[in-house]
């Protein structure tokens, strides 16, 4: 569904350049869900806006639903739906008329583009809304209705900029219910940009961890965090004594990396924490030492980030929320 190999952008800004994507070599198949997760100005916007032909890139090539992006825009808009991060309806026209309008434009005839509209409407839950103006939606209401004027033509690659951005946990599980049913309805492909690591992690089948302009990491979430983050481990003991020979303790186990000992507390990361901790326990037993806590935490992809780049991935989430 898209191949790109060496998709590079750049933008010159006041004489500097910004090399915003560098080198993207991607393979999506046809079916498949991924999510380009990754810090504020990683090239998630960049990357998706050439491969949607909405910006022609700086070398490289991109196929995207067989027709190449440069050579062939028309071909590859033809194919796909992009929902971009802004709202693409109008404020003032009624649901019902933006979906049959998005259907004229794309060469339905006038009683064609009112039976999609209605299909729309049916499968997005729209009805009820149908007669009223885009601006009285709330929303997730809006959104859903981004998504039906994107699927309007039936494509079968969906493109998603962030979309559930702004929308409260309610209305996003309401938003990728949606985004689900049609996917499994009709096979659609979906790539979609987010920095929700939750969102990535839950409902992409595949990730690929963006930063600087580069893909770092490319692959299942599960798969990801066993192998590049592991299970982190925190032991708490009955003093500074005992941590430090805890750590020591811990360090003599396979596997187990990034052991710390502050204060009365031992923290490590391990691929099979479950496993490690009855170890870790019965040795500082037999040694005299004291437990007073323990727990074993699953890694999250902000802990992959974390691993891949020494930054964390949640502090430019909060930075970005409080900055809205
Ligand atoms: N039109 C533009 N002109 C100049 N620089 C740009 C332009 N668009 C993007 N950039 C720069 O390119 C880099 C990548 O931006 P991009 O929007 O692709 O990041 P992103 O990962 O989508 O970030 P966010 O999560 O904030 O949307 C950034 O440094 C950004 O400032």
């Amino acid at each position: 569904m898209i191949h790109t190999r060496g998709l590079t952008r750049r933008f010159m800004i006041k004489k500097e350049t910004v090399e915003a994507v560098r080198g993207l070599d991607i393979d999506v198949e046809e079916g498949e869900l991924v999510a380009f997760l990754g810090p504020n100005g990683a090239g998630k916007s960049t990357s998706l806006r050439m491969l949607t032909t909405l910006l022609p890139p700086t070398s490289g090539t991109a196929v995207v639903a067989g027709h190449d992006v440069v050579t062939d825009p028309a071909g590859v808009r033809r194919r796909i739906g992009y929902i971009g991060q802004g709202s693409g309806a109008g404020d003032n026209f009624r649901v019902v008329d933006e979906l049959v309008t998005q259907g004229r434009c794309y060469g339905l005839g006038r009683a064609a583009a009112r039976e999609r509209a209605a299909e729309l409407l049916a499968v997005l839950d729209l009805e009820p809304l149908a007669t009223r103006t885009a601006a009285t939606l709330s929303g997730g209401q809006r959104r859903r209705l981004d998504i039906a004027l994107g699927l309007v033509h039936r494509p079968g690659l969906l493109f998603l900029d962030e979309p559930s951005t702004g929308l409260d946990p309610h209305n996003r599980a309401d938003l990728w219910e949606h985004i689900l049913r049609l996917r499994k309805e009709n096979g659609t492909t979906i790539v979609m940009t987010t920095h929700y690591l939750d969102e990535a992690d839950a409902m992409a089948e595949r990730v690929m961890i963006i930063d600087h302009g580069r893909i770092i990491a490319d692959d299942a979430p599960e798969k990801l965090k066993a192998d590049l983050a592991g299970d982190l481990v925190t032991v708490v003991l009955d003093g500074e004594a005992s941590a430090v020979r805890a750590a020591e303790v811990a360090g003599r186990i396979p596997h187990v990396r990034e052991v710390t000992a502050e204060g009365a507390v031992v923290t490590l990361r391990a691929p099979g924490g479950p496993a490690v901790l009855p170890e870790l326990l019965r040795t500082l037993e037999a040694d005299g030492v004291r437990v007073s806590a323990a727990e074993v935490r699953r890694p999250t992809l902000d802990d992959v980030f974390l691993s891949l780049t020494g930054r964390s991935l949640r502090e430019t989430d909060i930075a970005r929320t409080e900055g809205a």
